[in-house]
């Protein structure tokens, strides 16, 4: 009998034991450091001149792997391979969907700390985060498996004498999923398995900055019995795969997790129609943010300024629902700017495979030039409160920053960063905090400290974002316990994670028979 859901654990690396099996995992990858990957197209594994290196952000000297690059021809390829499995695939019971999903989890929990060390090593993240994203991917597993067990016979509508109506779903057709590098593995294998337990078939075009975990995360799935062609690898580059198989007439759904402008040009490409399309294609799109906790001036202060450094610094701020702006009530604002200071002086910037590290690189140099660029602007636009600095020699490395006394308006307060940086800003009082945090176009995450009842509630009411949090940091949302997506230019109001979130990729059939 399946087993009530339960979220996985997160793991104590103050035990020397698990601290060991994480150092075992790190060894274990070290032992396929610099390998190949093919793409996986129908079953079978193909081979490019071509190839994407993924690189170690903290030491950019090492290269994580090698990974074949998908051009259009070996997407259409993959494309028609998709096509044909899910002719058969869509027929497969639930129950046999829901069981490759249940392996697959099982096979993840046994090698946790080797995933988490390829997330440390290709992503930068620290050993806690790393661990965070691993249990992620494995909730993904357990919960829409379950999920699927649920609507598998769809859901009851009324029928007269002599008649028998049923309402059932049934799945898409072939969806085109698009991950980010951000959250590698939890992300990549979330919105990949909700589509094929659904019955749909898909080709997984992962980012090219960490194709690697994506690569042994697709080996899972085969170790777990998936049929060939229900999951068809083909890392490529976005604006030439990803336009290309956006644009397919064979694709009917796309699901995109990434920034706000690539989503916006898929969404509007996927509503125009290619020549011999049958269907208007479904756009599910988890974007930007720009996240905001506001802090009360009848507020538990010390949590307050906790709640900031973790959600701004957690992962180096690259979180879609990092805090990256704090909108404190005046009478409490030196207050909680000033220990937000203290703590984030605290924060070990380093190397993440160190247990010790608290926040590792930033992505790639790209990313270290972007941020950078910000900071300057908020030198200009505020005043610079901590950190500031940054070093790329060896690593993308910047340390957490704090901009203070900013306008609302100003770049810092509207701009999604996606680094270690937050501003602050000052309110008159509650109404206008909620007033400035609903100020900018995302509509993700958001925070509320307060210790008062009728502000929660008018917070719960006027805090316009799809997940708001009372009395803790704006991240870390739990599959299953908290779905996670937002409103506005956040995306298209999906809830990965939630109760509704497979029927996205599927279709309700009615059916009418009398007797
Ligand atoms: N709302 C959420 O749940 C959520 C979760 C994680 C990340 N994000 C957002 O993702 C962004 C960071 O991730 P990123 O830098 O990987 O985002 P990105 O938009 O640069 O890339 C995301 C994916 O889109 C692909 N892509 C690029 N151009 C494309 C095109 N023309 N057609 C099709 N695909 C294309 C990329 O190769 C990658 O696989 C941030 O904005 C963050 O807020 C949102
Ligand atoms: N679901 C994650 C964020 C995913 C985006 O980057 C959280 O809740 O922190």
């Amino acid at each position: 009998m399946v087993q009530p859901y339960q979220h996985e654990h997160f793991t104590n690396f103050k035990d020397d034991k698990n601290k060991q099996e994480y150092l075992q995992g790190l060894k274990t990858v070290e032992g396929y450091i610099g390998r190949d990957y093919d793409l996986l197209i129908g079953g079978e594994r193909i081979s490019t001149e071509d190839k994407i290196v993924s690189f170690n952000p903290a030491n950019k000297e090492e290269v994580i792997g090698t990974v074949a690059k998908a051009d259009r021809e070996l997407a259409e390829k993959a494309m028609q391979a998709a096509v044909e499995a899910f002719k058969t695939w869509k027929k497969a019971k639930p129950e046999l969907r829901a069981d490759v999903l249940f392996k697959a989890a099982a096979i993840l929990r046994r090698r946790k700390h080797e995933f988490s060390a390829l997330l440390t090593k290709e992503a930068g993240k620290p050993w806690n985060e790393a661990d965070a994203d691993t249990a992620e991917a494995i909730d993904f597993l357990e919960y829409y498996a379950r999920q699927m067990l649920l609507i598998k016979d769809g859901v009851p509508v009324q029928s007269r004498p002599n008649e028998f109506n049923r309402y059932d779903y049934i799945p898409l057709g072939v969806g085109i999923i698009i991950s980010p590098w951000n959250f590698p593995l939890a992300i990549m294998a979330g919105t990949t398995v909700a589509a094929i337990v659904a019955g749909n078939t898909v080709l997984l075009k992962p980012a090219s900055t960490t194709p690697v975990v994506a690569a042994k995360f697709v080996e899972v799935m085969e170790e777990s019995g998936l049929p060939k062609g229900v999951l068809n690898f083909v890392p490529g580059s976005g604006a030439e795969v990803g336009d290309y198989l956006v644009d397919h007439k064979d694709t009917r759904f796309i699901s995109f997790t990434g920034s706000r402008d690539v989503g916006l040009r898929i969404y509007e490409r996927a509503s125009k129609l290619s020549e011999g399309q049958i269907w208007l294609k479904r756009v599910i799109a988890e974007m930007g943010g720009k996240d905001t906790i506001v802090v009360d001036s009848e507020a538990d202060l010390e949590l307050a300024a906790q709640s900031i450094v973790s959600s701004a610094f957690g992962f180096s701020g690259q979180k879609c629902s990092a805090g990256s702006r704090a909108v404190v009530v005046e009478d409490v604002y030196d207050q909680v700017l000033n220990r937000a200071i203290e703590l984030t002086k605290q924060l070990k910037v380093g190397n993440p495979e160190e247990a010790v590290t608290n926040m590792g690189p930033v992505i790639d140099q790209s990313a270290y030039n972007k941020i950078m660029e910000y900071i300057e602007i908020g030198r200009s636009e505020g005043r610079l409160a901590a950190g500031g600095e940054g070093d790329d020699s060896k690593g993308y490395f910047i340390q957490p920053t704090i901009i203070a006394d900013l306008d609302p308006k100003s770049r810092i307060m509207q701009e999604e960063i996606f680094g270690p940086v937050v501003g602050f800003s000052k309110a008159r009082d509650f109404d206008h905090a909620i007033e400035i945090a609903n100020n900018t176009e995302y509509g993700l995450t958001g925070a509320v400290i307060t210790r008062n009842r009728d502000k929660i509630q008018q917070a719960r009411e006027d805090f316009h974002v799809g997940n708001l949090y009372f009395n803790r940091g704006c991240t870390g949302a739990i599959v299953g316990y908290q779905p996670f997506g937002g409103f506005n230019m956040s995306g298209t109001d999906s809830k990965a994670g939630g109760p509704d979130y497979l029927l996205l990729h599927m279709q309700a059939k009615t059916t009418s028979e009398m007797y």
